[in-house]
Formats: C-alpha cells, sequence, structure tokens
C-alpha cells in the first residue's frame, strides 16, 4: 500500500521542487517510505503536526492542501460570514504553508483575512475574532524543533477548534486525496479575485489596544526604569512584544543579537522552548552582562514565555511557570484591588495540573479559581461560558504550568504578548517600590508555605510507544498503588470517571498522599510522553525537594 502512494508521489510532477530529491533518494529504502507513506498525519483539535518532508505522514504543501479542504468543507456548512483568518510564524515554510492554506479557501470561495507578515497565536486568535470568522488558522509547530512545522485550527470563537468541528474536519480530509483532492488557486489569483485580504491595520490597532488596557497600573514602567533582555527566539514575538513595551513605556530593551529575527532554522537554540534552560541561556547570559533585572523569552508562535529574574544578591533564577502564573496572579489580584478595577465575583482559571499553591492565592483574595483539563482551549471555553452569561469581565486571568497565561477575553488563547507585558509591569512595580520579583516570590511561600511543584517526563518514542504508555495507564487502574515512595496514598481519582471530577473525561491520575503531597500521572496530548507532575509541601526547600525526590523515585519503576 505504502509502496503505491510513495510510486504516486514518485511519478507525479509535483511543484514543489524540494520533495523530488527527498523522494528519489529514498528509493528502494523500505524502513525510509514506510515511515512518510504507511500512515497520514493526523488532524486532531490541535490541528497537524509533523516533520517537515515528503509523503503523507510528513508536512508538505499536500497534506496542507489536504487539510485545508477539510477545513473548507467544514467552514461551508457554517454559514455565517464564510471567512478564515490565517497567520503564520518564523518556521521553514509557515509563510508557504500559509499562503497555500489561503489558495484553498479562496478556491472554495471562502473569503481569507492573512497577515502580511508573521504574527503570533494570539493575532491570530484576535483577528478571527475580529473579522468574526468562521475558522483561524495557524501555520506553526510552536516550539518544537526546526524540523517540524504544523498547522494549529481555530474556532469562530478564537478557541483551537473544538473535538465535533475537528472529527468533521478530519472525515472530510480522509474523503479528499492528497495530491489531487484539494480545490486551488495561486495566492496571487486569490488577491486579484477579492478573495484574499490582508489584515488592516486597524485590527492590528485593537490587539494592541485590547493588550495595553489590561495594565494594572497603567503609565507605571514610564518612571520606572526596568531594564529588560529579550529574545523572540527568532519567533513571531519580537514586533507585537516589543511594540507593546514601548507602548507601555518600557524602553531599556537589549535584544538578544543572535535569536531576533525570524529564522527557522533556530540555529543558537535546537528545542526553542522556553520551558528549558538552553532556549533561555543566550538570553541569561546576556542579562548578566548588561546587569538587567529581567529576561524574557517567547517561543516561536509567541504563546509561552519564559523568563529569569535578577536576585536581590546579584544572581539570576528561571522562574517556573507555576511561579509566574501565581507572581502573575497575586500581582493582578493585589493591583486591581488597590486600583478599584477588580471585577466583582471575580475568576482566574488554571489547569488541574497547575500548582494547588495559586488556589490558595486566589482564596486570600476572594477570587473563583476554577480548575480545568489541560489544554488552553478549556480556560477559553471557561470565558465562553462566562460571556454567554454576559458576565465576561469577570475573567481576570488564566494560566498553566506550561508557561502559558492570559489576562483578558479579547483572545482565547495562551498570549505571550500580555505575558511579556504584565511580567514587565509587575517587575518594574517591585522595583519601583524596593522589592523583586525574588522577594515577592518568597513573601508568597511564606505566607501560604513552602510548595514546590516539579514535572518529569518520560519518552516513548515509535511505533510501540503509544501501546507501552496505554499500558502502563492501565496497569495503574488495574493496581491502584496504595503507598509512593513509601507515603500512602489516601486518595486515588482517575479523571475518566466524570461523575467523580464533573470534568470531562481524560486519561488522568491523581494521587493524593498522606503528607498533603499531590502525584499527576497522565500522558502528554502532544508529544509521545507520560508526564508526572509532583506537588510537596515543606518548612524549606531542601525539605520539600527531598519529599519530591521520594515519591519520583517511588514511582520510577512503574514508567521503567
Ligand atoms: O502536556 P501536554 O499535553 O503536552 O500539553 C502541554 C501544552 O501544550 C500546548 O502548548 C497546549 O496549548 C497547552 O495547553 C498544553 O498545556
Amino acid at each position: 500500500m505504502y509502496q503505491k502512494e510513495y510510486e504516486r508521489w514518485l511519478n507525479t510532477d509535483l511543484e514543489d521542487a524540494d520533495l523530488r530529491p527527498e523522494l528519489a533518494g529514498i528509493e528502494g529504502n523500505d524502513d525510509e517510505i514506510k515511515e512518510r507513506f504507511a500512515l497520514a498525519l493526523k488532524f486532531g483539535t490541535a490541528g497537524l503536526r509533523g516533520v517537515l518532508g515528503a509523503g503523507t505522514n510528513r508536512m508538505n504543501i499536500y497534506v496542507v492542501r489536504q487539510a485545508t479542504q477539510g477545513l473548507a468543507n467544514w467552514v461551508k456548512t457554517q454559514g455565517g460570514s464564510q471567512t478564515v483568518a490565517i497567520s503564520y510564524d518564523s518556521r521553514l515554510k509557515s509563510d508557504v504553508f500559509a499562503k497555500t492554506a489561503a489558495g484553498v479557501l479562496a478556491a472554495n470561495d471562502i473569503q481569507v483575512r492573512i497577515y502580511d507578515a508573521l504574527m503570533p497565536v494570539p493575532a491570530l486568535s484576535f483577528a478571527t475574532r475580529y473579522y468574526k470568522c468562521n475558522a483561524g488558522v495557524m501555520v506553526t509547530a510552536s516550539h518544537n524543533p526546526a524540523k517540524y512545522n504544523g498547522y494549529k485550527a481555530y474556532g469562530p470563537d478564537g478557541c483551537q477548534l473544538t473535538d465535533d468541528a475537528a472529527a468533521v474536519v478530519y472525515e472530510e480530509i480522509q474523503k479528499t486525496d492528497v495530491l489531487t483532492g484539494a480545490k486551488y488557486m495561486s495566492f496571487a489569483e486569490g488577491v486579484e479575485k477579492g478573495l484574499i485580504h490582508f489584515v488592516g491595520d486597524d485590527c492590528k490597532k485593537a490587539l494592541y489596544d485590547a493588550i495595553e488596557s489590561r495594565q494594572v497600573r497603567p503609565g507605571l514602567c514610564k518612571t520606572a526604569g526596568l531594564k529588560l533582555v529579550y529574545s523572540p527566539l527568532n519567533g513571531s514575538g519580537l514586533v507585537p512584544v516589543t511594540q507593546v513595551l514601548k507602548d507601555i513605556g518600557v524602553t531599556d530593551i537589549t535584544i538578544v543579537p543572535e535569536q531576533e529575527y525570524p529564522n527557522g532554522y533556530f540555529t543558537t537554540c535546537s528545542y526553542p522552548n522556553p520551558e528549558i534552560f538552553e532556549a533561555l541561556e543566550l538570553g541569561l547570559n546576556l542579562a548578566k552582562e548588561k546587569g538587567a533585572d529581567l529576561m524574557l523569552a517567547t517561543d516561536p508562535d509567541a504563546d509561552r514565555v519564559g523568563i529569569a529574574m535578577k536576585c536581590p544578591d546579584g544572581s539570576y533564577e528561571l522562574v517556573s511557570g507555576n511561579e509566574v502564573g501565581v507572581l502573575l496572579l497575586d500581582y493582578i489580584c493585589a493591583g486591581r484591588i488597590e486600583k478599584g478595577t477588580m471585577p466583582e465575583n471575580p475568576v482566574a482559571v488554571k489547569s488541574i495540573v497547575s500548582t494547588p499553591l495559586a488556589d490558595a492565592v486566589a482564596k486570600h483574595y476572594d477570587v473563583e479559581l476554577r480548575n480545568v483539563l489541560t489544554g488552553f482551549k478549556w480556560i477559553g471555553d471557561q470565558i465562553a461560558k462566562l460571556e454567554a452569561d454576559g458576565e465576561v469581565d469577570r475573567f481576570i486571568f488564566g494560566f498553566e504550568e506550561s508557561y502559558g497565561y492570559l489576562a483578558g477575553p479579547y483572545v482565547r488563547d495562551k498570549d505571550a504578548v500580555i505575558g511579556s507585558m504584565l511580567i514587565c509591569e509587575m517587575a518594574a512595580y517591585y522595583r519601583s517600590i524596593g522589592s523583586s520579583l525574588k522577594q515577592r516570590m518568597e513573601e508568597i511561600y511564606s505566607e501560604y508555605g513552602r510548595y514546590l511543584n516539579k514535572v518529569d517526563s518520560f519518552e516513548f518514542p515509535g511505533l510501540t510507544g503509544m501501546d507501552k504508555m496505554a499500558s502502563i495507564m492501565q496497569g495503574l487502574r488495574d493496581n491502584p498503588p496504595t503507598e509512593i515512595g513509601g507515603v500512602k496514598v489516601v486518595k486515588a481519582t482517575d479523571y475518566k470517571k466524570t461523575e467523580e471530577t464533573g470534568l470531562p473525561a481524560a486519561n488522568v491520575l491523581i494521587y493524593s498522599m498522606e503528607d498533603g503531597a499531590t502525584v499527576i500521572v497522565r500522558p502528554s496530548g502532544t508529544e509521545p510522553k507520560i508526564k508526572t507532575y509532583f506537588t510537596t509541601l515543606g518548612k524549606d526547600l531542601a525539605e520539600a525537594q527531598a519529599k519530591k525526590d521520594q515519591l519520583a523515585e517511588g514511582l520510577k519503576p512503574i514508567l521503567a
């Protein structure tokens, strides 16, 4: 089967000349052919993601055309404006795929609103809402290595596609022949025919206004003298982040030169994920050299932001997604209460795998903290629920431990632009009162307890990886552990049992331990990994760390 498909590609006069040498080069190599043609990239709620190259299991213009035809067939059933917004980041071929998608939509008589230059995830979510589109497409593979690209798909609310819509799109994709099935017109023809339009300056300005209107202490940055080092990691954050920072008065910004301009090869960090040290290293070194108060790095599609902060002793510390989330929640609550801008019955939202320290902080400020499943769309879903009740202003903040933050209803995915703005404002504020982010974090720990949150990942690559992960999860369900690392399990919650959790079913197990710690086990939805999340509490960091180590040791044999 796959051999036949390979031959069909090999014998077709492919428009994308880059694919031909690859196809010729694998002739006779069964493993390589199988890898590219035995499967097709699966379209799910997060869209598509895969390695660039030739084949049905790769990202290329044909797979993008096929996916977009599937999306177009769904859009056609939706009525409304019959418009789709498109954006893209700095990855290899992101612009090509964005224009390819636009050409397919135009050929289906669907209007397109595409950015004239790379713009991040929040800008796409915003344009989708602004132009009342039926859908949005963001061409990116987020923080994956350079050899990947992908296609995130959004619904009319600017949130990633719902399960139902994604299932319809997937069904339509399967009916579409990958090489010949999609309708297509060139980008130029689409523009000429008035089907493809660029996103207007009014929309761009409205996004910046929406973000800047969420400053907690407007004007503070103008006089605070914050010294910042910023890295867009060669992605799409450069323009929007620096624009917003300039607008709010952060002017002392040094950009990491090697990572300033868009470059999909990511030559200075092979994995442009602000969750890992390597991605932040150049920025950190520059921050030390400059004596900066703060260092920020946004991932290629600028939905995540990672930071390093200067400590009072002059050293620098990386801050986890959980800690930034808690600092922002605390800052927004305290600041809005002080300024008299806190809404009535405020709501914040986080994922169930994000730190329970946020629950304690929210309680302190009388904020309702809602816990949802992993995936920012569940945070978007809570905003939509508030909106449906005419109470959208109650939403003050949402975050995930995976470095995603949002502080307003103007978009429905995580936004590293507002994240960067509020982190800067918060750092500037503490600086202006003779404190620092580090000091505030320590105060929070002494007030609510020394929480420690750590995530360990176990990789299960290859074709057997999925089965192995499924059998580990099943094993945990069949033989529930009564202790982990010698600590008694007092309660096990299985998130497949919706009646116990009140949330949609999910493959997540949470163990509450006798000493107040929690251990969470779940397969990642985006990578072939099982993730284990630990929350421990101690009288100090060393004790919390020792408890975490003990639990992690206890869990290891189960995951080996
Ligand atoms: O833990 P995972 O399933 O791999 O997901 C980790 C993160 O991936 C993406 O960035 C999603 O947009 C996030 O919502 C999610 O938290």
